[in-house]
């Protein structure tokens, strides 16, 4: 088993069920790895203080994270990201970010239809955004690009945390990054 850190990218709308799983998989990782999470809602009361959602600051925002998650990654550490990060560009950004470092990036779409978010809405930011209280909402008003080829999709409307949890871990494994026994 390599002991290389590597970089977990969440992406997915809001409500699409990124903390849930990075609370599931930090669970599941630890104690054989050493595990960080990145959570942009949490993030942004720190590291990325100020920024908004335009494109401009929602990008910026990657980048101030896809910079310490390949710090910390560097040293061997499994970096859990989620954050909406809606934009190909940037999700690209990060990749190439952690490659220059030789950090393995794997990107996970979290994919929800749009109507089961709405549904969920479990902070009632949809009903704010549909009622046109919160411009800029992503999947609202506001685009959300999902991923051309992610490493992992999970379709969390569908499929049990259990079950994303359960390929993010084999991918990981593929990846040599879990001992064949572990988690
Ligand atoms: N306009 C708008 N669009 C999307 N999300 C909004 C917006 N305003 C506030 N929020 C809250 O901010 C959380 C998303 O932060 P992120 O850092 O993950 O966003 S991004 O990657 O920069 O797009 C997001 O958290 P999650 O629901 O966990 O995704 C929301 O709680
Ligand atoms: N398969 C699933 N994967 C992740 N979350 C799920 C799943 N099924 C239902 N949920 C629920 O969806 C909600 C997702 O919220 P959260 O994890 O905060 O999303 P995000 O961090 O993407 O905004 C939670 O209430 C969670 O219990």
């Amino acid at each position: 088993m390599n002991r290389r850190g590597f970089i977990l990218w969440l992406t997915g709308m809001s409500g699409a069920g990124k903390s849930t799983l990075s609370r599931a998989l930090r669970e599941r990782l630890s104690p054989e790895r050493a595990v960080e999470v990145l959570d942009g809602d949490e993030v942004r009361t720190w590291l990325t203080r100020g920024l908004g959602f335009s494109r401009e600051d929602r990008e910026e925002n990657a980048r101030r994270i896809g910079h310490v998650a390949r710090l910390l990654a560097r040293h061997g550490v499994g970096v859990i990201v989620a954050a909406i990060s809606p934009y190909q560009r940037s999700r690209a950004e990060v990749r190439a970010l952690a490659a220059e470092a030789q950090v393995d990036f794997v990107e996970v779409y979290i994919e929800a239809p749009l109507d089961a978010l709405i549904t969920r809405d479990v902070k009632g930011l949809y009903k704010k955004a549909l009622a046109g209280e919160l411009p800029h909402f992503t999947g609202v008003s506001d685009p959300y690009e999902a991923p051309e080829s992610p490493d992992v999709t999970v379709r969390s409307a569908t499929e049990p945390v259990e079950a994303g949890v359960e390929r993010v871990l084999d991918a990981l494994r593929a990846r040599g990054h879990l001992s064949p026994r572990a988690a």
